[in-house]
């Protein structure tokens, strides 16, 4: 198994002119990608509709494989991970989606619980855990409602608390906003800012220029699946 070759404790993801294609003959998805991603970093991932952000963010959980280049995650190179690896390199790997994912026949406790459960994690420990994170995201006292009995807002924080519940180094968030208003989505971007600063990389796809260009974090930018824009405290448009 290869290591990335930077120091391992940095960089937590690293695109070496990664390359994929869905189907022979179609354009790239992503063509020649570059990019490292330090450890703490929070990224912005912006660009139109299908210039390739969720084939960047499956190539990262190891849902896609490169089609040519390199893609490191954790210091692990993913082309060459064994499946069984694969497991374990998704639980260094909290997501986050547009559609939060929630099951919805289970309690917020037992949604945020249920990751731990899959993992092998002690009932002791799950018990002790969950409350926490619940406290954390700001659902303390809505332990016992469905999805359904909850605004959208608080079922992304749900999924949040998920995600985040077995502090993974990285979170991958994938239009966490899309459905949410503009007060909820500054809610939500101000947990995940909170979750950053634990030290937690977060890269996150989005559309939503409102919330980059208040954030003024790293963007990264794609146009048709090629790098077009990398920029340390960036804004949604490059023209601006
Ligand atoms: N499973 C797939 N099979 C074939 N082509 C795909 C597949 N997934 C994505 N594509 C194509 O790859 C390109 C990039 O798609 P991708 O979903 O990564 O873009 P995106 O920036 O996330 O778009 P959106 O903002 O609409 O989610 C598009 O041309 C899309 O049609």
């Amino acid at each position: 198994m290869s290591v990335c070759p930077e120091s391992e404790h940095s960089t937590v993801i690293r695109f070496e002119n990664v390359t994929k294609v869905y189907a022979r003959g179609a354009r790239p998805a992503l063509d020649r990608i570059s990019l490292d991603v330090e450890r703490g970093e929070f990224v912005f991932l912006v660009g139109a509709s299908g210039s390739g952000k969720s084939t960047f963010l499956r190539l990262v959980l190891r849902e896609e494989r490169a089609s040519a280049g390199k893609v490191f995650v954790a210091g692990k190179e993913l082309g060459t991970l064994s499946s069984w690896k694969v497991p374990a390199l998704r639980r260094q790997i909290g997501a986050v989606f547009q559609d939060f994912r929630l099951l919805p026949n289970k309690s917020v406790f037992e949604n945020v619980a249920f990751a731990l459960q899959v993992i092998g994690k002690p009932r002791h420990q799950i018990l002790t855990t969950v409350p926490d994170v619940l406290e954390m995201v700001g659902l303390a006292g809505k332990e016992k409602r469905r999805p359904h009995e909850l605004s959208g807002g608080e079922q992304q924080r749900v999924a949040i608390a998920r995600a985040f519940v077995n502090r993974p180094p990285i979170l991958l968030c994938d239009e966490p906003t899309g459905n949410l208003d503009p007060t909820t989505s500054l809610g939500i971007m101000r947990l995940l800012d909170r979750i950053n600063r634990t030290g937690t990389t977060v890269l996150m796809a989005t559309h939503d220029d409102e919330i980059v260009d208040q954030m003024r974090k790293r963007v990264v930018e794609l146009s048709t699946g090629e790098m077009v824009r990398d920029q340390s405290r960036g804004v949604y448009g490059s023209d601006r």
